[in-house]
C-alpha cells in the first residue's frame, strides 16, 4: 500500500503537489531538454494549476496535456482541455505547447488515434502526471469495471491513448472519453495522485487492496507506477 502523505490544510497540500510537479519538470529539463506533463481535470487540480502556472520553469520547452478527456470541444463546460486553459495556462505557463486529446473526427476511437499520434510524436513518454481520483475510484478515464478497462489496463501495450465508450449499468462514464493508458502512467517520471476529503481517503485506501484487473488505484498499485500520494482533509 502505498503512503498517503497528509498536509494540514489546502494551501500546503496544493503548494506541496506544486512543487512534485516543478521539481520532476525541472528534472526533465536539465536531462533532456524537455519535459512533457500531463493534468487532469475535475474539480482536484484548479488550485495546483494555479500554483504551478507561477512555477520558474522553461515553460516553451515544456508539452502540456492531458490524462483524459470528454469527446467534446473546448466550448463545452464539460471540456477538460478548456478547464486546463483557464487554471494552468496562463503567467509563465502560457507559453508551454499544448497538445489536446480532443478533435472532432467521425468517432472517439479515430480522435484517440490522433492524440495518440500527436503524443507519440512528442516521445510517447510523460515526465510529470498530476492525478485526481473521482468518488468511484475512476482515475484518467479508467472507471472500474467498465467495458474498455482491460484495455486501459494492459501493461503490455504501448503508451497510447484510447476512446471510452459511455457505460452501462452506471459502470463507466456518461460522455464518450479520450484516456491515456495505464503504460503512460508507468513509465513516468513521476505520479502525483492529489485527493482532498475523508470519502476519497477512504475509497483510495479501498481501491489500492483491490483486484489490479479491476480497480485502476489497485493496477497503480501492482504495476509500481511511481505515485506520490498527497492528501487533506478540507480542499
Ligand atoms: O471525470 C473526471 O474526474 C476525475 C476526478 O475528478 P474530481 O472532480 O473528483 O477531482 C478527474 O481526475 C478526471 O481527470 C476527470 O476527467
Amino acid at each position: 500500500m502505498p503512503e498517503v502523505e497528509t498536509l494540514p490544510d489546502a494551501d500546503s497540500w496544493a503548494a506541496a503537489c506544486a512543487a512534485r510537479l516543478t521539481e520532476t519538470l525541472s528534472a526533465a529539463l536539465a536531462e533532456s531538454g524537455k519535459a512533457v506533463f500531463a493534468g487532469a481535470g475535475g474539480s482536484t487540480p484548479s488550485p495546483i494549476y494555479a500554483r504551478l502556472s507561477q512555477a520558474p520553469l522553461d515553460w516553451p520547452r515544456i508539452v502540456v496535456t492531458l490524462v483524459d478527456e470528454r469527446y467534446v470541444p473546448e466550448s463545452s463546460p464539460e471540456s477538460n482541455a478548456a478547464l486546463m486553459k483557464r487554471t494552468l495556462l496562463n503567467g509563465p505557463a502560457a507559453t508551454s505547447r499544448f497538445v489536446p486529446l480532443y478533435s472532432p473526427q467521425v468517432t472517439v476511437d479515430r480522435a484517440a488515434a490522433v492524440a495518440a499520434h500527436a503524443l507519440a510524436t512528442e516521445g510517447g513518454h510523460l515526465d510529470a502526471v498530476l492525478l485526481g481520483m473521482g468518488e468511484d475510484g475512476h482515475i484518467c478515464s479508467m472507471f472500474p469495471e467498465s467495458p474498455t478497462l482491460k484495455s486501459l489496463l494492459s501493461p503490455k501495450l504501448n503508451p497510447t491513448v484510447l476512446g471510452v465508450p459511455t457505460g452501462r449499468d452506471g459502470r463507466g462514464p456518461t460522455l464518450e472519453r479520450l484516456s491515456i493508458n495505464l503504460p503512460y502512467l508507468m513509465g513516468a517520471r513521476r505520479v502525483v495522485l492529489a485527493l482532498t476529503g475523508a470519502a476519497k481517503r477512504d475509497v483510495f485506501e479501498r481501491e489500492a487492496a483491490g483486484d489490479p484487473n479491476t480497480q485502476p488505484i489497485a493496477a497503480l498499485v501492482a504495476n509500481g507506477v511511481p505515485l506520490d500520494v498527497l492528501w487533506t482533509e478540507k480542499a
